[in-house]
């Protein structure tokens, strides 16, 4: 394959290592960050693929800059974001797709805990696209001995995987912080892998995407790692901090804070049952502590397993 020119925006944790890994198989590589002196439209000009690891709350501020420059067709946008946007609950692909309606989107997703993929250890990841000419270019830009990518056709469930289990991280945070136990750790990540999948395919994923890398796996990932932003927002909660406190001193962003509050006002629009996340809603909300947000889950209605 010949070297891809990559604009990487986002240099942040994920955006930086992301660089990394696309330098690191010979392509050649821009990064742009907000607090970099190089303009925005000098980064993207002439580029073959333009990364995204902007986080939720720049990204619509972004499309918006370039959305005004012109791309040659083939141009890719891969967007790497976990998260969902307040006013309109679209996702990044959706909000990037509707900017540039021409153009492949690819959505890249998976359990890659960025300190760990920075130090070279093995990996694996999923780049999903309605265009899979598109997610291969992408496949073999980014694929290493040390960074497996596969392609996905269902961009939808790959981008709702990594994003709804940052929610579940935290209370998997929570469950660490109140030393409640394996049992408790698995009967929770479980339980919460079904409220992904009930609300993954509510929004019109495939099931069986939710069992792949960017659904079990992303959330096996961050329910597991200390090194995980939101894992640590739960686990601290459990310790009496406050969030304000919490986010103030934590490196980098903990998207499953914002995306808590969206996915709770959109499932109560459309009647979905959430029940791990409203506990993590109310609990962010200060509502009730993280000894109460346990006995709600504990205490209801006891029923037949449904596994979605
Ligand atoms: N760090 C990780 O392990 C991984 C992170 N992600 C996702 O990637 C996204 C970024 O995460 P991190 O790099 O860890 O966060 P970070 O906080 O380290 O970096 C965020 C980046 O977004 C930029 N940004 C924020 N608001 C902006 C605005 N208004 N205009 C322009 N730029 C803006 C910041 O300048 C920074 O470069 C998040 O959605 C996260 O969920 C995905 C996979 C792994
Ligand atoms: O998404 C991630 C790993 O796949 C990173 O998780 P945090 O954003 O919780 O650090």
């Amino acid at each position: 394959m010949q070297p891809k020119l990559v604009a990487v925006l986002g240099a942040g944790a994920w955006g930086s290592t992301l660089a990394n890994l696309a330098s690191a198989t010979g392509h050649n590589v821009r990064l742009w960050s907000r607090h970099l002196e190089c303009s925005l439209a000098e980064t993207v000009d002439g580029a073959d693929i333009i990364v995204s690891a902007i986080s939720m709350k720049g990204v619509r501020s972004v499309v918006e800059q370039i959305r005004s420059l012109s791309f040659a067709p083939e141009t890719i946008f891969l967007t790497a974001t976990k998260g969902l946007e307040p006013t309109t609950t679209l996702t990044p692909a959706q909000i990037w797709q509707a900017a540039f309606p021409d153009h492949p989107i690819v959505v890249l997703c998976g359990p890659n805990l960025s300190k760990e993929v920075q130090q070279g250890l093995p990996a694996a990841t999923v780049v999903a696209s309605t265009d899979i000419t598109a997610a291969e270019t992408v496949q073999m830009v980014f694929s290493s001995n040390r960074f497996r990518v596969y392609t996905n056709s269902d961009p939808i469930g790959v981008e709702l995987g990594g994003t709804i289990k940052n929610v579940i991280a935290i209370a998997a945070g929570v469950c660490d912080g109140l030393h409640l136990g394996t049992n408790a750790k698995a009967a929770l990540v479980t339980r919460g892998l079904t409220e992904i999948i009930r609300i993954g395919v509510a929004w019109g994923a495939k099931i069986e995407t939710f069992y792949g890398l960017s659904g079990l796996g992303d959330l096996l990932a961050t329910c597991n790692s200390p090194l995980s932003r939101n894992y640590q927002v739960g686990y601290q909660l459990a310790q009496g901090k406050n969030l304000a406190e919490i986010l103030e001193r934590l490196e980098g962003t903990a998207e499953g804070v914002n995306t808590t509050q969206v996915l709770i006002a959109k499932a109560h629009q459309q009647h979905i049952s959430v029940p791990i996340t409203t506990q993590v809603y109310r609990l962010l909300q200060a509502e009730i502590t993280p000894r109460q947000a346990l006995e709600e889950l504990m205490l209801r209605d006891i029923k037949p397993e449904y596994n979605f």
